[in-house]
């Protein structure tokens, strides 16, 4: 049991401060080595470009659903972290924010390979202090990471009164009143609040999902898609959850990722602040990766409905292309004109 590798699950709806967390683990001087599995929603890969850390690999599952492709590929990374081990200390695995975390932990029970070699230490789920109530009314895998969490970051902070924090945290204890909860800006919290737990807890996983343990027949899913639309599970998916919690994937949910080469800042600023406070309600999340022409450094932006962060980070490497890469995350989104506008700031 004690030399099984430990496992920390890291979920929580888009944008809630995931990477910041991650980098915040990361950066901190730690003495360890860990592995870093990422999961994103949309084609280009950019969570895994703003993940900082010399020393950790960053390995990209494939996009998808989760119950299907992820948890394969999933299996097949953590299976190829353990033919190196001794190089690492633990695994950190942070999902995309649209992932139900049941069928990520489940994989560290009911796979035979990887259940003798790893253990699920906690799941660790980050919320936003600021959306989290807008979206447990329309987002069930929002619900679902919090439910399922073993230790809950209250984050953004910053970002509501002393009366929103007390009832979003309200919330989520009626969802969750175990977890340990911790409010935070930045998701600033010590390292040991967050690894190390052993806190997965697989009985009271039970009681809220009793078919949690239960392998599926590889062929039965009656796992709701949150609509009437049914869901074509690939093969090599044997995902079945029993009753319990009811899950979904947000098949409205799209993203549109836009590829480009240096871009003008004097243009692109403005198109960027319009389009977040006109379409902002539609578009839940927002990131890019810019070169700016004459710039030496990497922009990065990150959106969250419409509030906006945006700053110049390190400078683009010599042997790195100069490519501008965006990636859009939202409902009813218009793909061809953001993708337009986007191309209207080329430099
Ligand atoms: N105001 C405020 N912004 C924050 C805080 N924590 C993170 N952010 C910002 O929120 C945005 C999203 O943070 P990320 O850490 O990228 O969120 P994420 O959960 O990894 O996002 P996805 O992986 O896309 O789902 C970034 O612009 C962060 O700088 C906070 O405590 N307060």
């Amino acid at each position: 049991m004690s030399d099984k590798i430990p496992v920390t699950v890291l979920t929580g709806y888009l944008g809630a401060g995931k990477t910041t967390l991650l980098n915040r683990i990361l950066t901190e001087q730690h003495g360890k080595k860990y592995a870093v599995i990422v999961n994103e929603f949309g084609e280009i890969g950019i969570d895994n470009d703003l993940v900082v850390g010399a020393d950790e690999e960053v390995f990209e599952m494939n996009n998808g659903c989760i119950c299907c492709t992820v948890r394969g590929d999933l299996i097949r990374i953590i299976e190829g972290l353990m033919k190196r081990r001794g190089k690492f200390d633990a695994i950190i695995v942070e999902t995309t924010g649209l992932a139900d975390p049941a069928p990520v932990a489940q994989t560290f029970f009911v796979d035979q390979d990887v259940s003798d070699k790893a253990r699920l230490d906690a799941v660790v789920t980050v919320a936003d202090a600021k959306w989290l109530t807008e979206r447990l009314k329309d987002a069930p895998e929002a619900k679902n990471q919090i439910a399922f969490a073993d230790v809950i970051i209250l984050n953004k902070t910053d970002l509501v009164s002393a009366e929103e924090l007390a009832e979003v945290e309200a919330r989520i204890r009626a969802i969750n009143p175990y977890a340990v909860l911790h409010k935070t800006q930045r998701a600033a919290v010590p390292l040991d609040a967050v690894l190390g737990r052993n806190a997965f807890d697989l009985d009271r996983i039970l009681e809220i999902e009793p078919a949690f343990l239960e392998e599926g027949d590889g062929h039965h899913h009656d796992h709701d898609h949150g609509h009437a639309h049914d869901h074509e599970c690939g093969p090599g998916c044997d995902h079945d959850h029993g009753g319990g919690l009811k899950h979904y994937h947000d098949e409205h949910m799209q993203s549109v990722s836009i590829k480009l080469g240096e871009v003008d800042p004097e243009k692109f600023m403005p198109w960027i602040n319009d389009l977040t406070q006109r379409e902002g309600p539609k578009i839940l999340r927002s990131k890019g990766i810019l070169a700016f022409k004459n710039e030496p450094k990497r922009f990065v932006f990150q959106g969250v409905h419409m509030i906006l962060d945006g700053d110049l980070q390190r400078d683009w490497k010599a042997n790195e292309e100069r490519q501008s890469r965006l990636v859009f995350i939202g409902r009813d989104l218009d793909g061809d004109m953001i993708r337009a506008g986007a191309l209207a700031c080329a430099a």
